[in-house]
């Protein structure tokens, strides 16, 4: 078995002079819902400790810092980034954790400090500034690998141009990645979105797959995950889409039984790396972001970028009224599928409103903490057609929430709060999560 190698295998001198072990930083990315929280747990707990943890979240309401913290005492830290990914508005609270966690480090050193990011995030800009020589972190941290974890039972939805077709996307039968994206000299597999089709996305959308392809294309190490929903010839086939937009990357097993394996233990990124080929080839296309932090103008252009038609959507519930289980799982279900509010659902009517058939955006990610009647604190947990709920008695004391990620959500946020609150028990009798 793979040992993790600990801080001391690689040093650094310091501004002072001083020789310092560099904690190995992973940077663990995958599109929303993919399984990188599911990875990070099997990775805490195999780890017997010393890792610490960065969780990014994009709503103001984070479900996975407590997720994380609550399952995994032994986590040497575990710093929850809310609200905002870290590549653009969090990235100055991404620097604050590090910081934090490198003056730890120098009391209580670290083997491991794995950064969990968004399902929406580009990892450009942060591999931009953990590779910066001249930024202040280079004398603790050390970027590793970044792992991007590619949902296969999803894949289907944001790689494939067939998928988005149903919605007026491409229609190229090719995967929709712009010829840059693949940059090792394999154009011919993979075509470009010309703009013309790109401006026939709905721009959110649009974001999506760029974002899912991105991630793909900077990934030192894939790591396919819910090979058990789709069989392994299926896992074949969309791993050979992978590899062939990303033919440096290395493929971590794969196969149905290792759905639930720990992230493969650091070893020293190597030069030409797909993350260290990409990052450098991004800062030369983005020149007005070579490297490092980035600050003011820069962030703030990147940022109206790269979540471009995305909205992340926080609802809170009620304490008092705890949810029904059926009516909320059928709901999460028909908003994911994109039915739209169901027009049986109960609940008040808006002004001039003939039927609750409203038809919504786009619902990607379900996730929230609610109380359940006659269940307590669960945790709900949507993605594509899979939707759970598990009881979650760590969340007591939480006041019950959800958050909605996806495209032309705002919009509709009181009907959606009415639809959820109207899955809420007549009677009482239910354990709330908060009263
Ligand atoms: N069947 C199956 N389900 C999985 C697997 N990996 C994750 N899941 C489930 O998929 C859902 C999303 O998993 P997470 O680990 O929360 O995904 P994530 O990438 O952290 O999601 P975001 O927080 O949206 O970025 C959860 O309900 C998991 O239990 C897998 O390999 N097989």
């Amino acid at each position: 078995m793979a040992t993790e190698p600990t801080a001391n295998d690689v040093d650094s001198v310091t501004s002072t002079g001083k020789s310092r072990c560099l904690v190995p930083v992973t940077l663990l990315t995958g599109f929303l819902g993919a399984g990188k929280t599911a990875r990070l747990n099997a990775t805490l707990v195999a780890s017997g400790g010393g890792i610490a943890v960065i969780e990014n979240e994009l709503g103001v309401l984070g479900v996975d810092g407590l997720l994380v913290a609550n399952s995994h005492p032994e986590a040497d830290g575990i710093i929850e980034l809310a609200n905002g990914c870290l590549c653009c508005s969090a990235e100055v609270d991404l620097i604050a954790a590090l910081e934090a966690l490198a003056r730890r480090h120098r009391v209580k050193p670290l083997k491991r400090v794995i950064i969990e990011t968004t399902g929406l995030a580009d990892v450009g800009p942060v591999i931009a500034l953990l590779e910066d020589p001249e930024d202040p972190l280079a004398e603790d941290f050390i970027l590793d690998a970044v792992v991007t974890v590619v949902d296969a039972a999803s894949f289907k939805r944001w790689a494939q141009p067939a998928a988005g077709a149903a919605a007026g996307l491409v229609s190229s039968s090719s995967s929709p990645i712009s010829s840059w994206t693949t940059g090792f000299g394999n154009h011919g597999t993979v075509s470009s979105v010309k703009s013309e089709e790109r401006a026939a996305f709905h721009p959110g959308r649009a974001t999506a797959v760029r974002t899912f392809w991105r991630q793909v294309s900077f990934a030192d190490q894939i790591l396919l995950s819910k090979v058990d929903l789709v069989g392994e010839e299926s896992a074949q086939q969309i791993l050979s889409n992978l590899q062939a937009a990303n033919p440096l990357a290395e493929f971590c097993d794969s196969s149905s039984a290792a759905n639930t394996a720990p992230l493969p233990p650091p070893r020293g990124r190597k030069r030409g790396s797909p993350s260290a080929v990409r990052g450098a080839l991004d800062a030369w296309q983005q020149a007005s972001t070579p490297s490092g932090r980035l600050c003011g103008a820069s962030a703030a252009r990147l940022r109206s970028a790269h979540l471009e038609g995305v909205e992340t959507l926080s609802l809170r519930l009620p304490p008092e009224r705890p949810l029904q289980k059926e009516p909320l799982l059928r709901l999460a279900k028909a908003l994911l599928a994109g039915e739209g509010l169901p027009t049986s659902a109960p609940g008040p009517l808006r002004a001039g409103e003939e039927a609750r058939s409203i038809s919504l955006g786009e619902v990607w990610r379900i996730k929230g903490l609610l109380g359940i009647h006659g269940r307590g604190p669960s945790l709900l947990q949507g993605v594509g057609d899979q939707v759970s709920l598990e009881p979650f008695p760590d969340a007591q004391g939480v006041a019950p929430f959800l958050v909605l990620i996806g495209e032309g959500l705002q919009q509709e946020q009181e009907a959606l709060q009415a639809a959820f609150e109207a899955c809420g028990a007549e009677s009482a009798g239910g354990q709330a999560l908060k009263s």
